[in-house]
């Protein structure tokens, strides 16, 4: 295909999803989704690229010649391009898994463009029924917080088992506080930043109640307590945001 053609696949819609008047249902990764995602995401999630980059010197500090990468939930790729460009003399291996087709078929396009096809595979899969022994590093970006929060320590269980000794995970996550009123305050703030990247108060609105019984976040303290009691040594925050954070869980050596 010739790669105007595919510039034109991958270009993203911007994400006008919620402003119409349409009858609200809860919020799915469906086709409508996969078409306006990039655009969704670089609106919607603060500082979405440099917590890509912070991840790559993660990346590059733990992990050796050979280790591969799982990115779970990988949606559209974006993450694993960026590794493949940031990391491109380390000799990773990089695997992407979702269990949206539509969206693995932007991933592969877009890794088609970029000439990076031959580096990353994509393998349409259900990520709390995965198994892949041996990985270097699990990459789980606004992801967890979609799997209801009665399997997220067996899947999490499953992933530190799956971890070479020193492997690492590394997990972005919206987060709740605790204390009503910084809650209240942090998700305020959260909304004048969709604001001012141009979603409106009817948008905002709107996804807030599609997402209301879909994206169930937890505390910092909850992920990170999580994390420490099944096992994870180490388990420190290298970013937050107000209501966004992104935490690193190292397996003993
Ligand atoms: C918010 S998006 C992740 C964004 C992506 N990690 C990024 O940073 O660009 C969540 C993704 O997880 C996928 N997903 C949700 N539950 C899943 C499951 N049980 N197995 C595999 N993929 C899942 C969805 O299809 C969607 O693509
Ligand atoms: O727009 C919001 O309110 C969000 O929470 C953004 C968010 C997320 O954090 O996962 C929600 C759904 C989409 O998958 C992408 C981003």
């Amino acid at each position: 295909m010739v790669s105007e053609v595919k510039q034109e696949m991958v270009r993203p819609l911007r994400d006008t999803l919620f402003s119409v008047d349409t009858v609200q249902e809860d919020f799915v990764f469906n086709e409508r989704v996969v078409e306006v995602f990039d655009d969704m995401l670089d609106r919607s999630v603060p500082f979405y690229r440099e917590v890509i980059s912070s991840s790559a010197r993660l990346l590059d500090s733990y992990l050796h010649s050979g280790d591969t990468v799982y990115d779970l939930g990988c949606s559209t790729g974006t993450t694993l391009l960026e590794f493949c460009r940031l990391l491109e003399d380390k000799g990773l291996h990089f695997v992407g898994i979702d269990s949206s087709g539509p969206m693995l078929e932007k991933a592969q396009l877009k890794a088609e463009l970029y000439r990076k096809q031959e580096s990353i595979r994509f393998i349409e899969e259900d990520i709390t029924d995965m198994h892949h022994p041996d990985a270097g590093a699990f990459i789980l970006n606004y992801t967890l917080q979609f799997i209801r929060p009665l399997r997220r320590e067996a899947f999490l269980r499953n992933l530190h088992s799956s971890l070479r000794p020193g492997g690492i995970l590394l997990l972005s996550e919206k987060i709740i506080s605790h204390d009503q009123r910084l809650n209240r305050e942090f998700i305020d703030i959260y909304h004048q930043f969709k604001k001012a990247r141009g979603y409106s108060e009817l948008e905002i609105a709107k996804k807030r109640e599609a997402l209301e019984n879909v994206l169930i976040p937890f505390s910092i303290e909850e992920n990170r307590s999580m994390l420490k009691q099944i096992g994870f040594t180490t388990v420190e925050t290298y970013f937050q945001w107000f209501n966004f954070t992104s935490l690193i869980a190292v397996k003993a050596s």
